[in-house]
């Protein structure tokens, strides 16, 4: 048993939350509920009132936050500390954006000169492709960015360009590849011209198989359609904390923006990861995005523990995971421009939380991470919300919305807007077994019938959900909901006392795949792996079944 499942907090957040009734109750009996339990913070509003929780759990959910010390672990990775223990690295993403005057410590330097001179960089840089003045080959303006990264090198920049479509620079387009499948970068690559096409190559560590796998493929392709060697300069820049090894792989050294080690990869679209970013919405946007993330920065620093929103929200998961049995939570977002953002949240929160022990190595008797998945709304109305309403699993879910459209039309919002607070009424209210029968009264069914198909609407309700708003979405306010998350996912780690910023499972796979690579080019059949990656290994050596 570890303290934490031992402590007295614990025990009495068990017995809490086994004894309250159910949320229609909750909301009956305080008519201030919604007042007591939503929050403004950074241009965000939180109404976390349908949650399952009263005054009680309230309490005991932040006195379990006062006993993992939470308020000195936040300071401490602010500080720079060397929070992340397995790989030595302190953690900093906040510094990213922070303000020029700030001295932040990593490693006995001041490293705010280091990122001010990287956004001065992308800067120049940017101006120079958006106003056409850096030129191709032949003389021609860019007109397509290809960003070539994988993990954390790719899926900020990628959500982060479609959230702010409506900001993107006239005349310039992106286009991202990941995958190590042929089919990813030549599909991209039909119908681009090379002689105004610009790569943007991403890897921290420049060693990732994939991105240099679809690096050298990009070069091939670009020399293949007429340019030469010296042309690669003008199309290929790269973004990496390995200087060195992008130098050697023949990158101009004028064109490689720095990151560095006290970035992690799925916190890094603030570093010069941004580049793909910052290219097609500006600096200025790009900026104001940083800005709204450090503007959380400072809430989540400063603000006391009742009234901190990425806590709230990382005690009420804490809360469902620990308490409730729920094994998964769902974000829907009620914005097209948002669409991405479940999977850009999944690899925060699933690589970071994904652990089974606690810093000092000891197993963990209690749940971690949970799944995290969502979608689209209203689309996912029409499919999988129907477990959420009638499932045995408890899910519960974050509703985001902007109150203002970046395409008023007609009546389209307000119905977006009624589907989304609908939806958390209805998992919220449920529908009782008297309700549906009373639904069917008009029917023309027998009692018998009417009976079983009342049963068959019954929605228990009680389904918790936050429902999160801002005015409109900007960058600013994109940044901020970004940051919110990443907060949520480190105060989660910290109640669990696990190491949020490493991910050796990852790192694992990258291993094995190697190893087996090694296997399918070599010249006999593979014979010194388990005998299902052999037999594997040989069919795919034959080319068919
Ligand atoms: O940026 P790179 O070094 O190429 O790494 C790309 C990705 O590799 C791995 O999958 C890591 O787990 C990710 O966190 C990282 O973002």
């Amino acid at each position: 048993m570890t303290k934490l499942t031992q402590s007295t907090t614990w025990k009495a957040l068990q017995a809490n939350t086994s004894q309250l009734p159910h949320m229609r109750e909750l909301f009956a009996q305080n008519p201030q509920r919604f007042e007591q339990m939503s929050v403004k913070a950074c241009g965000l509003f939180l109404d976390y009132s349908k949650n399952r929780i009263n005054d009680d759990t309230l309490e005991l959910l932040f006195s379990l936050a006062n006993e993992a010390n939470l308020t000195d672990k936040i300071a401490a990775m602010f500080n720079g500390d060397v929070i992340n223990n397995t790989e030595h690295r302190a953690v900093l993403h906040t510094a990213l954006r922070s303000k020029a005057e700030q001295e932040i410590i990593a490693e006995g330097a001041n490293i705010v000169p280091e990122v001010q001179q990287t956004l001065a960089k992308m800067a120049g840089f940017v101006e120079s492709v958006q106003s056409g003045q850096w030129k191709g080959y032949t003389g021609k303006t860019i007109t397509d960015v290809v960003s070539i990264g994988i993990g954390g090198s790719f899926l900020g920049p990628k959500i982060v360009s479609q959230a702010l479509r409506p900001y993107w620079h006239a005349g310039l387009n992106c286009h991202f590849v990941a995958n190590v499948d042929a089919t990813s970068i030549c599909e991209k690559l039909k119908g681009l011209n090379a002689e105004t096409t610009l790569f943007v190559m991403s890897s921290k560590s420049f060693g990732t198989q994939e991105t240099l796998t679809n690096t050298l493929s990009a070069k091939d392709w670009f020399l293949a359609q007429g340019a030469t060697q010296q042309d690669i300069a003008k199309h290929f820049v790269a973004v990496t904390s390995n200087v060195t090894k992008a130098t050697e792989f023949g990158m101009d050294a004028n064109n490689i923006f720095p990151m560095w080690d006290w970035v992690g990869g799925r916190y890094s679209l603030w570093s010069a990861i941004g580049l793909p970013i910052a290219l097609l919405v500006g600096m200025d946007n790009f900026k104001a995005l940083l800005d709204g993330a450090h503007q959380m920065d400072e809430h989540f620093a400063s603000a006391p523990l009742a009234q901190n929103m990425p806590v709230i929200m990382a005690m009420l998961s804490v809360l469902y995971g620990n308490f409730h049995g729920a094994q998964s939570h769902v974000i829907l977002t009620y914005d097209h421009y948002l669409r991405g953002l479940p999977a850009y949240f999944q690899q925060l929160d699933m690589e970071s939380n994904g652990k089974s022990v606690t810093l000092d190595g000891t197993d963990v008797d209690y749940s971690t991470g949970p799944v995290i998945w969502g979608g689209e709304g209203t689309n996912g109305q029409h499919a999988y919300h129907q477990l959420l309403h009638q499932g045995t699993a408890l899910i519960p879910a974050d509703f985001i919305m902007p109150l203002q459209s970046h395409n008023p039309l007609g009546e389209h919002h307000d119905q977006l807007a009624s589907n989304c607070f609908g939806q958390t009424q209805a998992l919220m209210q449920g529908r009782t077994f008297e309700e549906a029968l009373a639904e069917l009264s008009n029917s023309k069914l027998d009692e018998q019938a009417k009976s079983l198909i009342a049963k068959h609407k019954v929605m228990p309700g009680n389904k918790p959900s936050n429902t999160l708003l801002m005015d409109k979405l900007t960058p600013t306010t994109l940044g901020a909901l970004i940051a919110l998350y990443e907060h949520r996912t480190f105060v989660q780690g910290a109640i669990w006392q696990i190491n949020s910023f490493d991910q050796w499972g990852v790192e694992l796979g990258k291993q094995l795949g190697n190893d087996v690579l090694e296997r399918i080019g070599a010249k006999h059949d593979a014979t010194e792996l388990d005998a299902s990656s052999n037999a594997l290994v040989n069919i795919y050596r034959q080319g068919k079944l």
